[in-house]
């Protein structure tokens, strides 16, 4: 059985778990399971805390794992990034008391506080900046006005954390974030972990894309498929009406209505926009 970490806990667990089960797999139902089985599918799903993940999946313990790239990178286990899976997406900052820092070279001899702290130390020694890297769990923002640090380095998303607590982030960014499907670096690549693959990109391109379906004269068929590329080329079909055909492709759901607007500006007519199920490509 393929063995699979999923995250218990946390910002990853509910969206991991709705992934999974548009995917077609079992999950748990009550929060206290610590494994279950998916026989049918021959995948075995453990229920870890995400920071944990990478490690047992670094170790060859568990196969693959959902996780933040964050949390890859601040395990420094030897596990690899199988591709992204679009949910919990995060930048990693610094960030002071708004008006004392404006580079990470201010943060020399000062105390930095965070629960990334390999990832911190690391990128500080990469730029040459010494500072006292200090662990703590969570609610990092507040260690500045407890006056355990100077600055922190935390993770971002719209900001209103840090804004509510009177930070400003300053320096680049360290890094972007997002959940991530991982593996061993020499897992086997069995049929059961192929499948997961194939089965989690289909969920992925249902949720970012859409068909759109419209007629067009013949004459103006390039000019369509030119907006409606597809990803591989667009289904064209002939259509019961003299010198016109009818056109489907896949189109980005985010752009579903500025491609009806030009598809209608340059002639076709009956555009029709629907969602994609599921998809294996
Ligand atoms: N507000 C957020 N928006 C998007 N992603 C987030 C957010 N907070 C944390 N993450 C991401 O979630 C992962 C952290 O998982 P973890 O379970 O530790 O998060 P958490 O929500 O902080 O959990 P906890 O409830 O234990 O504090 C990281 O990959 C991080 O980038
Ligand atoms: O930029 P924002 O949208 O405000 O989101 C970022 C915040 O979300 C996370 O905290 P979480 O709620 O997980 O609390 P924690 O600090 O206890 O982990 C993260 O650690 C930041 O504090
Ligand atoms: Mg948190």
């Amino acid at each position: 059985m393929l063995r699979v970490a999923v995250p218990n806990k946390g910002s990853l667990s509910d969206a991991a778990t709705q992934m999974l089960k548009e995917a077609g797999y079992l999950q748990r139902r009550d929060s206290r399971e610590l494994v279950i089985a998916d026989e049918e599918n021959g995948v075995e799903f453990f229920y870890l805390r995400p920071r944990d993940i990478a490690v047992y999946v670094g170790k060859g313990t568990l196969d693959v794992g959902i996780t933040g790239r964050d949390l890859l990178l601040d395990s420094e286990a030897p596990a690899e990034e199988v591709f992204g899976l679009d949910f919990a997406r995060s930048t990693f900052r610094f960030a002071g008391p708004a008006g004392d820092f404006s580079s990470v070279e201010d943060l020399a001899g000062k105390r930095i506080a965070t629960s990334y702290s390999k990832l911190v130390r690391a990128y500080l020694e990469k730029r040459g900046v010494d500072a006292t890297v200090t662990r703590l769990d969570g609610a990092i923002e507040s260690s500045i006005r407890l006056g355990v640090a100077d600055a922190i380095a935390d993770v971002v998303e719209t900001g209103n954390t840090m804004r509510a607590a009177g930070l400003a982030p300053f320096g680049e960014t360290l890094m972007k974030s997002e959940a991530l499907l991982i593996k061993r670096a020499d897992v086997q690549e069995t049929d059961a972990f192929d499948i997961l693959r194939r089965r989690l990109h289909g969920v992925l391109i249902a949720r970012q894309y859409a068909l759109v379906d419209y007629d067009i004269r013949e004459d103006l068929l390039d000019a369509a498929t030119k907006l409606t590329p597809g990803l591989e080329a667009p289904t064209v079909s002939p259509l019961g009406r003299e010198g016109w055909v009818a056109v489907r492709s896949m189109v980005k759901r985010s752009e579903t209505n500025k491609v009806m607007d030009n598809l209608y500006d340059i002639g076709a007519r009956a555009i029709l926009v629907s969602p994609i199920q599921a998809a294996r490509l």
